[in-house]
């Protein structure tokens, strides 16, 4: 028996025209597999009159006022694919006192207003998704959700953004960094203006909420106070790959010493850890925990086509929901409370890039009591740095970049390192 379930859309632009594309393309798949037939019936947009990258389907009403959508006693369920924060929450909360479930890959949203709308949609017994706000194609919410349900997670640390981590690549292989995000605009994967991926606020966003999933609990941004990758230069990229490190923009947390460690920042990722082979549009997850150990999921973090896969997927399960009439629990049920602090407060090793003389930063060493030893033309590798010394060289112009798993716990620290420390002897 099929089922048909009568969607609503806000948005068509990249991701949009994906789900449309999607939809006709696995139509019949859905309908064999799923017993359903999704029927969109509605899709609000800003400009009516705007060129589109596909043609909407005959029945469908294309318009511009999302009230129209989001109120439509018709539809069931409304895919939020526009963006924007006040305007998107407003339409996500109407929707959902509409009796609709809700499916959204705004990230942005989820990590800063996700509780009230989280807290609406249990109210109204309705589902509220967002697969696709994290790691774009990686089904990565619901694995946690589902596949971590009896094992703990201890430690995680992704490639989440695409549109940087393509352009690290790029710069890596030898483009510059406005050839790079321009590439990465064109190719789909920035967002409408790409200042929150470039400068770690779209990591850090999904961060917020991909740690709620792994530990029940996420930082805020002012605890996380992201870096992001508008200080590297396809020189450091290249020096650093060079000495044996990939540098990658990357969200990690951990639980120890009864703290939540966050950070978001370019951190040099050694060649030999997978990792650092995370490269392109392609986003990595490494999740580390009791019962399963290091498992890493890759896949295409942005992009019309994977991005919109992962909403088609939430869409099932909430159309599925509709018919069992089981919708209202939430996506993620994980809660803990712990206070939140920064990996720059531990002590770690670095890389060090300055055009400065060897002589000079040698001298300084010397009297930081600190370890330095050239990797190649302006590049050195440090020993651990307390955070202090970090802070003495980053005054004296050094450029550090945090080199992963070198982190020293203290002595109780209850959960192992994420992963086995880079080979750091100097
Ligand atoms: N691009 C990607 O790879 C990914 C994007 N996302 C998220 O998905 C969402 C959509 O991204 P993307 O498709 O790239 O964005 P686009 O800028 O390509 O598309 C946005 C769409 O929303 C419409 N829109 C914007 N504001 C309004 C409004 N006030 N009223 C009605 N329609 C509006 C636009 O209409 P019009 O076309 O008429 O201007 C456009 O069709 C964002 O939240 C983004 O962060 C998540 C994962 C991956
Ligand atoms: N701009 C984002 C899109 C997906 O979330 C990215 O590049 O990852």
């Amino acid at each position: 028996m099929t089922t048909t379930i009568e969607v609503g859309m806000l948005g068509l632009g990249t991701v949009g025209s994906g789900v449309v594309s999607r939809l006709q393309q696995a139509a019949t798949q859905i309908e064999q597999t799923q017993g359903l037939r999704l029927h969109l019936a509605a899709v609000a947009v800003n400009h009516l009159a705007a060129p589109r990258a596909v043609t909407l389907p005959l029945g469908t009403r294309l318009t511009d006022s999302i009230q129209a959508v989001v109120t439509d006693p018709k539809i069931q369920l409304v895919i939020e694919v526009m963006g924007t924060l006040e305007v998107a929450e407003q339409a996500i909360a109407t929707a959902l006192k509409h009796g609709k479930s809700v499916i959204t890959a705004n990230k942005d949203l989820i990590a800063t207003a996700g509780d009230r709308l989280i807290a609406v949609a249990q109210r109204q017994h309705c589902d509220l998704f967002y697969e696709a706000s994290v790691a774009g194609g990686i089904p990565i919410l619901r694995t946690l959700t589902d596949s971590y349900a009896t094992d703990q997670v201890t430690a995680l640390a992704g490639i989440i953004n695409g549109t940087a981590n393509y352009m690290l690549s790029a710069m890596t292989a030898g483009q510059t960094y406005a050839q790079a995000l321009a590439a990465a605009q064109t190719a789909g994967y920035a967002e409408a203006d790409p200042t929150n991926d470039v400068l770690g606020l779209d990591t850090a966003y999904k961060l917020m909420i991909l740690s709620r999933f792994a530990f029940g609990q996420g930082p805020t941004l002012p605890t996380l106070q992201p870096t992001g990758i508008t200080q590297l230069t396809p020189t450091i990229c290249q020096q650093a790959a060079r000495s044996g490190w990939q540098v990658k923009l990357l969200a990690q947390a951990q639980p120890a010493n009864g703290q939540l460690y966050c950070r978001v920042a370019p951190v040099a990722v050694p060649s030999q850890q997978a990792l650092s082979q995370v490269g392109g549009v392609q986003n990595g997850v490494a999740v580390t925990s009791r019962a399963i150990g290091a498992s890493l999921y890759t896949g295409p973090g942005a992009g019309s086509t994977a991005t919109a896969n992962s909403v088609l997927n939430d869409v099932i399960v909430a159309a599925h929901n509709l018919i069992h009439q089981t919708a209202g629990v939430a996506f993620n049920r994980q809660r803990q409370c712990l206070p939140v602090a920064n990996f720059n407060q531990l002590s770690q090793a670095y890389l060090l890039f300055s055009s400065d003389s060897e002589h000079a930063w040698q001298r300084l060493a010397l009297t930081q009591q600190v370890k330095l030893r050239r990797q190649t033309t302006n590049c050195y590798q440090t020993g651990i740095l307390t955070p202090d010394q970090a802070q003495v060289l980053r005054a004296n112009g050094a450029q550090l970049v945090p080199i992963m798993g070198t982190v020293t716990w203290a002595k109780s620290a209850a959960v192992k390192p994420l992963v086995v420390a880079a080979d750091i002897a100097i």
